[in-house]
């Protein structure tokens, strides 16, 4: 951590009052772990009932039962490889059985890991794809058909990375799909409004989850130089990104649809523009430089 952090303390509190989501329905992606499960006990706080999907039932299962014990609210564990289309449709079957249909809707399961591009199999770059992209869309189109023909609104919420704009080397596959996700998000916020169904994204940036950092710096070797570029000068919190999404998926927040939300304790800014470099020059250097400057004449 970098000593301005100590501005940027993070309150891990849930934020929204007590009861927001009662008599809510939210189907989280990759739920068991990471972002997706804090997204889960956030939501499960204040009154939804969850139902968390990926492809480890063992991993899920232990994840509802710890969380459901600690707010009395149940959450379903149910197994589901989202880059399968049959068994996105299996899933969300025996979801209508246990819950109904969901109000809210988190696509956050993904895959990634760091790679030179040049290394990359056509298996490798599947591997990704299918998940981000593919998976996001097979669960967003098969739940949103069964939303409009029930005539049931939706939030539908999108987890994807700073990278996402820019683009990014070594996670190329990754980049792309997530680029991807978001043209279907913004696409989908545009056709589907007329079904009362929103569709909005988060873009975080870094946070410690076994999952991201044990596959994107395994040797934690960058973590310094990632952090040092951070001007808030800390990693985010899980608790962070769930406040966020459960703000989005609310009733706080139904006119909301088709935004895109960074929430990256500035990182992105601070790698983008062309000058921020000279945040190294001390006092004494820009008196000297100032005095070049001003001592300029003519072109
Ligand atoms: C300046 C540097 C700063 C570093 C900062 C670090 C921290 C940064 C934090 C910011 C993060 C930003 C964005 C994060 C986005 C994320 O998505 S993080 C979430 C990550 N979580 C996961 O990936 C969880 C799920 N992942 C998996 O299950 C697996 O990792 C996998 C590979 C995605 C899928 O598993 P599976 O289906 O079992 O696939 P496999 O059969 O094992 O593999 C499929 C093909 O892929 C090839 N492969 C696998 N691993 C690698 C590798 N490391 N390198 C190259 N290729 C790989 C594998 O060989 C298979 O291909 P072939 O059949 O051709 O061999
Ligand atoms: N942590 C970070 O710094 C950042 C994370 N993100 C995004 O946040 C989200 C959560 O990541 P994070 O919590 O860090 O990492 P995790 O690895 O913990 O989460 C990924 C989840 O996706 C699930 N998943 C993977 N493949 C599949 C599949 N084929 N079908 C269904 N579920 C699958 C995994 O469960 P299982 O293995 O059981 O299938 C896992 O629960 C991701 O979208 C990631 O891209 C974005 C920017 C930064």
């Amino acid at each position: 951590q970098l000593v301005q952090s100590t501005f940027f303390p993070p309150a891990e509190g849930v934020m929204l009052p007590t009861g927001s989501f009662s008599n809510r329905v939210a189907f989280i992606t990759g739920g068991g772990t990471g972002l997706g499960r804090a997204m889960t006990s956030t939501l499960s706080q204040l009154g939804a009932q969850c139902v968390i999907a990926s492809r480890k039932l063992d991993v899920l299962q232990q994840t509802a039962e710890e969380i459901s014990s600690q707010t009395g609210n149940k959450v379903h564990a149910v197994e589901c490889d989202v880059r399968d289309p049959q068994a996105v449709a299996r899933c969300v079957e025996r979801m209508e059985t246990l819950t109904g249909l969901p109000d809210v809707i988190i696509n956050n399961a993904a895959g990634n890991f760091v790679c030179p591009s040049e290394r990359l199999s056509p298996n490798a770059w599947r591997s990704i794809t299918d998940i981000v992209l593919n998976g996001t869309a097979f669960v967003t189109l098969e739940l949103g058909k069964r939303l409009i023909q029930s005539r049931k609104g939706a939030s539908f919420l999108a987890i994807t990375t700073i990278y996402a704009e820019s683009g990014s080397g070594f996670v190329v596959p990754s980049a792309s799909a997530k680029a991807g996700v978001e043209a279907l998000y913004k696409s989908l916020a545009a056709e589907w409004g007329r079904y009362g169904h929103r569709f909005n994204i988060i873009q975080p940036g870094p946070i410690r989850t076994k999952g991201a950092f044990s596959r994107l710096d395994p040797t934690g070797a960058f973590e310094k130089a990632m952090i040092s570029r951070i001007p808030t000068g800390r990693l985010g919190k899980p608790a962070e990104i769930a406040n966020l999404a459960a703000f989005v998926s609310s009733d706080y927040a139904t006119w909301m649809s088709g935004a895109v939300i960074r929430l990256d304790g500035g990182e992105y800014v601070s790698m983008a523009g062309e000058f921020n470099e000279l945040r190294r020059v001390t006092p004494d250097q820009w008196k000297m430089m100032e005095a070049m400057i001003r001592n300029t004449r003519g072109s």
